[in-house]
């Protein structure tokens, strides 16, 4: 790894996410919505990263929803693990702002760099070393925890949890906005169950582990990428100070 690794990641979802909003106003201007809005944008980025990275990172290998079976990646030393758009539901919602580009770079067994865009919102989280951030401080008065979920397939479990915690649940699309919004202090754990893949959380989960937040499994095992299986339902990403009430909390749910 080196810092160009960082700033490669942070580089190349910047461009992503601009030719996201590039995309989404001109079709919206155009009456395009709903899947051919998704599908759009989720092309043009993908095109764009895939392009970028043949450029930049020749040697390297891709995964990616698109590229998924490409076994390449199971021998190769590193890996690029992308979604060119992620929370593409809230992308056709115009103007929803949140969904997100995630650019992570894998290598022998370990997450090193990664970058989430978050372009409606003008700002971008990476890994490199000067950007990293202090996490704000939790609200005075010690109020209840909030847990970011999905706003459309939510835990099986996240009523009770949030029940048997004493917290709220707050509903955002996208994997890198609800990772980020630990970062941003907007809630104070990201729980997700029910079906996701690595490319989801590859970039947030090394996003927010650069910035010193709890990432696993819900069982509280260690997330693991670049698997020939890319599928990876559940994880949890919180500041570190909640990371044991939530964990012994989810201890008690039904996992699945
Ligand atoms: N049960 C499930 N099965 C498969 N993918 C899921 C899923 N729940 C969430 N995801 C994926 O995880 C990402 C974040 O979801 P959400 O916004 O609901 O939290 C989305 O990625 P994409 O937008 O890249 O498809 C979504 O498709
Ligand atoms: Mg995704």
């Amino acid at each position: 790894m080196t810092t160009d690794d960082h700033q490669l990641a942070r580089e190349l979802a910047d461009l992503a996410g601009e030719r996201l909003l590039a995309v989404r106003a001109d079709l919206h201007a155009q009456g395009v919505e709903g899947r051919d809005l998704k599908d759009a944008g989720d092309a043009a980025s993908q095109e764009l990263l895939a392009a970028a990275l043949a450029e930049r990172a020749p040697g390297d290998a891709v995964l990616s929803e698109e590229a998924a079976d490409d076994h390449a990646r199971l021998t190769a030393e590193r890996v690029w693990i992308i979604d060119p758009l992620d929370g593409t539901r809230e992308f056709s919602e115009v103007p929803r702002d949140d969904w997100a580009v995630h650019v992570a770079l894998w290598q022998a067994g370990e997450l090193l760099a990664g970058a989430v865009a978050l372009p409606a919102r003008g700002v971008t989280y990476g890994t490199d070393p000067s950007s990293l951030l202090d996490l704000p401080a939790r609200p005075a008065g010690d109020p209840p925890l909030r847990l970011a979920v999905s706003r459309s397939r939510p835990p099986a479990f996240a009523e009770e949890l949030g029940r048997t915690m004493g917290a709220t649940t707050v509903p955002m699309g996208s994997a890198g906005v609800k990772a980020m919004s630990v970062l941003d202090g907007s809630s104070d754990a990201y729980v997700h169950a029910g079906g996701q893949y690595e490319w989801d959380s590859a970039a947030p989960v090394a996003v927010a582990a650069a910035h010193g937040l709890h990432t696993s499994r819900v069982d509280g095992s260690a997330l693991v990428y670049n698997r020939e299986n890319p599928w990876s339902p559940d994880l949890v990403v919180c500041r570190p100070e909640v990371a044991a009430e939530l964990m012994a909390a989810l201890a008690t749910m039904d996992l699945g």
